[in-house]
């Protein structure tokens, strides 16, 4: 793992509130008075309040002051960038007219098509930019989150909170990696009995459960080493592998020699689970070679405690294979005690001095759901529902964060960060927390926009400002009851989110605020009222059969398993089998799961759907961006890693496009501007149809000599200027307000071409032959293994090359490119075209679409790609070769010869495609 943070800027800070709140949701107003006492299903009463009579020590209520503060923009961002866009709203319309009212008689098929593709093109900006009216910042403050939960006595009442790992398979997803991403949710800052980590195992393998085991003996040791000298990050990796280590805590001198200590211990922790699978082998092979057994006779896989393993076996056999093995539930740590332990003084067998520190780890538990063949398990929305179910049985905690396993904590606050957004005041209508994801080990120029910088921080940042991001799959803390399909509480008559706007579409809907309380009454029935149906919000069955999970819900806003623990919920043998009941292959079968309830089944990206089911009911999100940054996962750097996984998401998309899920019919809780963005996440792919168009005819034209545009005005000019100068100054203001770069934007707009030719193009070849033909899409893991090697190059994957049919039409784009110039350069030389400023126009435009596929020339040229002579020398090869043949070859002259512009459509190209933001 090598470790690469990009410093992040600064995000711009707000301006002073009142100017403007003017343009904020109301309920998100910095100018606070004292709500009506209410209390529903889900907000805290068992914070600590102003009723409460307590004041911190400047003698302000400690509830006065919110637990995180809403920031807008600065106006001079905010301001001409709103302007702009509406001028460039009203330019792209006139340049629209002048387009229909001037046909070009050579070419009228050329003529219709091109204004078609104008058209989405100014279309799919307009939804990309609209959402990004009103950008916001959220800043969670965690000195009064302290001071709200945390007592002098070292403990809280901060709410539980379980964590989701998914694994799928120990090779592909590197063990270490996952270890590494479980110790640092072990050793985050979040009160250990109110915390519990839960990994599930999609591949049922012993070498999972066995890297598992040694990481929670290690955490005994890594884990008070944070809390006493103040680590970060906590993953081991990326903390060794720091250059330096700047020292937080105490003690100096016992910090230098903890941290060798400790050092010397992870290197033998990373050798153990190194060797891991050869010593289960080992083992099976000893165990298995005493048991003399015939020919063909299973061969166990065997613990270490001598057991025969129930999930995949090594030498895989019937019930004990991938895909067909039982439901496993083990508990690696158990709940830990609720008061603080600390730890023994230095002596000769542990030499770190744990004796101020207090040394208890939160639960953490190993499952495994049943696989059976036949049955379709539903990749990782399954194990998230799986998950969901066991987690209730065994701590029930109201907040589920979901972190896939390559993803690690990166800071030891972030947890507490998320949680501000959760029970700070009006928050209780808030459905998920979700953290922008961050990458290590992308190259440096970053070649393929892993990063996707524009779309974390301008997009969803953005969408905070409506009604939350959308949900990106990981990094994402939820509340559980949302998961169970309730509703959020509506409170104020006329809705949840947009009061006015969204009263008027749907009175009927609201109810009455029936639930209100005091809080001191809240306080004395934790447990919440009885709502329209009962406790739960859909039919018993709904929920499966297993009453212990039923039960459970009413509970599922409950502040922490400590309290849940005290109501009897322990894991316990009897408790562990009914988890394992829960996560069985058939327990979904007719009940809500994957539909009404839980993570959505049926599609390749479960992520935006899954949210977007949670805005239709009224629930908002809330963006978190915090620095260091929160939680950091890898990337693929392969270019065709990076293309399958575009493909995905975009197949995704589409999918949810053509469900009855499709954002146009969605319910009249989603606010206007967030079904907008719904919409583009939706139907951006269909660019790739337009843009394939417009990056191969107008070099054609070169060669018909018909072109898009037969005879430009003043006018035209015009308008075209406007369209293209603003959308560089819009770009501009974005990447300020967004806290990122230029550089960022233009390569999100490369990678934005090269994806649209490739990866969007086959999603939507995908998506239509499955809707007309109900032909199902298959799809493989993003492979996290480097395939390069990574000591002499950290990112020599970024150069390997892998052919895929995906790359086909970037080629041939680029090629078409190349030669449409050079048969202009010969037109001219030839003296058959005397126009050549106007000709240099559209030789402009074919080198703008090969600056922006120059990453990927560079990509599939593979080693020798790295010096970016070679691209050059191969274009200028083929431009040379083209040219003098065209000269050379009489016949070819013969078609060309009109004298029209090229400018027109040259200019026009896809500059309005808004540089989508989601690849
Ligand atoms: O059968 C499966 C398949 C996958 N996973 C897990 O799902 C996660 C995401 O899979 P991955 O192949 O890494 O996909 P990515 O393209 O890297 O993931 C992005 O896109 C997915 C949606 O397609 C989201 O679910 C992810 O959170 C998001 O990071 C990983 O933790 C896997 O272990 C399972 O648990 N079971
Ligand atoms: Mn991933």
């Amino acid at each position: 793992m090598s470790r690469l943070l990009p410093r992040r800027r600064r995000p711009p800070a707000g301006s002073p509130a009142s100017a403007a709140s003017r343009c904020a949701p109301a309920r998100d107003r910095p100018r606070w008075r004292p709500p009506p006492p209410r209390w529903t299903w889900t907000s805290w009463p068992w914070a600590r309040s102003a009723e409460d009579g307590e004041t911190d020590e400047s003698g302000v209520a400690v509830d006065d002051r919110p637990v995180f503060r809403t920031e807008k923009i600065k106006g001079v961002l905010l301001h001409p960038y709103r302007v702009l866009i509406f001028v460039r709203l009203i330019a792209f319309t006139l340049f629209v007219i002048w387009r229909i009212s001037h046909k070009n008689p050579d070419a009228m098929w050329l003529w219709v098509t091109s204004i078609c593709g104008e058209f989405w093109f100014g279309f799919s900006w307009l939804l990309d930019q609209l959402p990004k009216l009103n950008p916001i910042n959220r800043v969670p403050d965690l000195a009064v989150l302290r001071q709200r939960f945390d007592r002098p006595d070292g403990t809280s009442t901060l709410p539980g909170l379980d964590i989701f790992v998914t694994t799928a398979d120990p090779i592909k997803e590197p063990i270490l990696s996952t270890a590494n991403s479980v110790l640092s949710i072990l050793a985050a800052d979040y009160p250990v009995d109110r915390n519990t980590c839960y990994v599930s195992d999609d591949s049922g393998m012993l070498l999972t459960y066995e890297a598992l085991a040694e990481s929670s003996k290690f955490a005994t040791l890594w884990v008070p080493f944070c809390r006493k000298h103040g680590i970060e990050p906590r993953g081991p990796e990326s903390y060794f592998e720091l250059k330096s280590h700047p020292y937080m805590g105490r003690a100096q001198d016992e910090f230098v020699n903890d941290r060798r200590r400790v050092r010397k211990e992870y290197d033998e922790f990373k050798a153990r689970i190194n060797s891991l699978e050869h010593d289960i082998k080992q083992r099976n092979d000893g165990y298995n070679a005493a048991n003399a057994h015939r020919e063909g006779e299973p061969r166990p896989t065997w613990m270490a405690d001598g057991t025969q393993w129930q999930g995949t076996w090594v030498d895989a056999s019937e019930n004990h294979r991938r895909g067909d093995h039982a439901g496993i539930v083990l508990v690696l740590l158990n709940h830990p005690s609720h008061r603080r332990q600390t730890g023994p003084p230095a002596s000769a067998d542990n030499p770190l001095d744990f004796s101020g520190v207090d040394v208890r780890l939160p639960m953490l538990v190993y499952v495994s759901r049943e696989k059976r063949p036949g049955h379709d398990h539903q990749k990782k929305a399954g194990a998230m529902n799986a998950l969901t179910r066991a987690s209730a049985l065994l701590s029930n905690s109201p907040f589920i964060l979901n972190l896939d396993c390559d993803h690690y904590i990166n800071n030891s606050q972030a947890l507490r960060a998320g949680i501000c957004f959760m029970v700070g005041r009006d928050s209780d209508t808030v459905a998920f927390v979700q953290f922008p994801q961050r990458f290590e080990g992308v190259d440096p120029t970053d070649l393929y926009a892993n990063h996707n910088r524009i779309f974390f921080d301008g997009t969803l940042r953005a969408l905070d400002g409506m009604q939350g991001p959308i949900y990106v799959g990981t990094g994402c803390l939820f509340r559980r009851i949302t998961v169970y399909g309730f509703d959020p509480p509506r409170i104020n008559v006329g809705g949840p989110c947009f009061p006015r706007l969204a009263g008027l579409f749907a009175k009927t809907k609201y109810e009455k605020p029936g639930l209100e309380m005091t809080m001191a009454k809240a306080k004395a029935a934790p447990v919440p009222a009885k709502g329209k149906h009962g406790f739960l919000p859909l039919p018993k069955k709904t929920y499966g059969k297993s009453d212990a999970f039923v039960d459970s819900i009413p509970r599922a806003s409950h502040p922490s398993p400590y309290a849940a623990a005290a109501e009897g919920i322990v894991a316990d043998e009897a408790t562990i089998v009914e988890a394992v009941n829960v996560t069985a292959a058939a327990f979904e079968k007719k009940t809500g799961w994957g539909k009404e309830i839980g993570w959505v089944y049926d599609t390749v990206t479960e992520d935006v759907v899954t949210g977007y089911r949670m805005h239709i009911k009224g629930w908002r999100s809330r963006y978190c961006s915090i620095y260091p940054h929160a939680f950091i996962g890898t990337a693929p750097i392969n270019l065709t890693e990076r293309l399958f996984q575009v493909l995905r998401w975009s197949t995704g998309s589409l999918e949810i496009f053509f469900s009855k899920n499709n954002p146009l019919f969605g319910s009249t809780y989603l606010h206007p501007l967030q079904r907008v963005a719904y919409i583009n996440i939706t139907t951006y792919p269909f660019t790739a149809i337009f843009l394939i168009f417009y990056t191969t005819v107008p070099a054609l034209s070169f060669v018909t000599g018909h072109f898009i545009v037969q005879r430009p005005t003043t006018m035209f000019y015009v308008y075209l200027g406007i369209v293209l100068s603003t959308l560089l100054v819009i770009a501009v203001l974005e990447v300020k307000w967004a806290g990122v770069t230029v550089f960022e934007w233009f390569r999100n707009g490369q990678f934005w071409m090269t994806a649209s030719c490739s990866a969007y193009l086959a999603a939507v070849c995908q998506v239509l032959t499955k809707v007309i033909f109900r032909r199902d899409i298959s799809f493989k893991l993003t492979s996290k293994l480097p395939s390069g090697d990574e000591k002499k190059d950290p990112y020599a994957d970024l150069y390997v090359v892998r052919w895929t049919p995906l790359m086909i039409t970037p080629i041939i784009i680029i090629f078409v490119n190349i030669i449409g110039s050079a048969v202009a350069f010969a037109k001219v030389l030839d003296g058959e075209w005397t126009h050549w400023l106007k000709v240099a126009g559209g030789v402009f435009f074919n080198f703008w679409v090969l600056f922006h596929l120059y990453p990927f020339a560079k990509g599939i040229l593979g080693k020798h790609g790295k010096t970016p002579v070679v691209v050059l020398v191969w274009w200028a090869f083929t431009f040379v070769i083209t040219a003098v043949l065209y000269i050379n070859i009489p016949h070819m002259h013969s078609s060309g010869g009109k004298h029209t512009t090229v400018h027109g459509h040259h200019g026009k190209k896809f500059v309005d495609a808004g540089y989508y933001n989601w690849p």
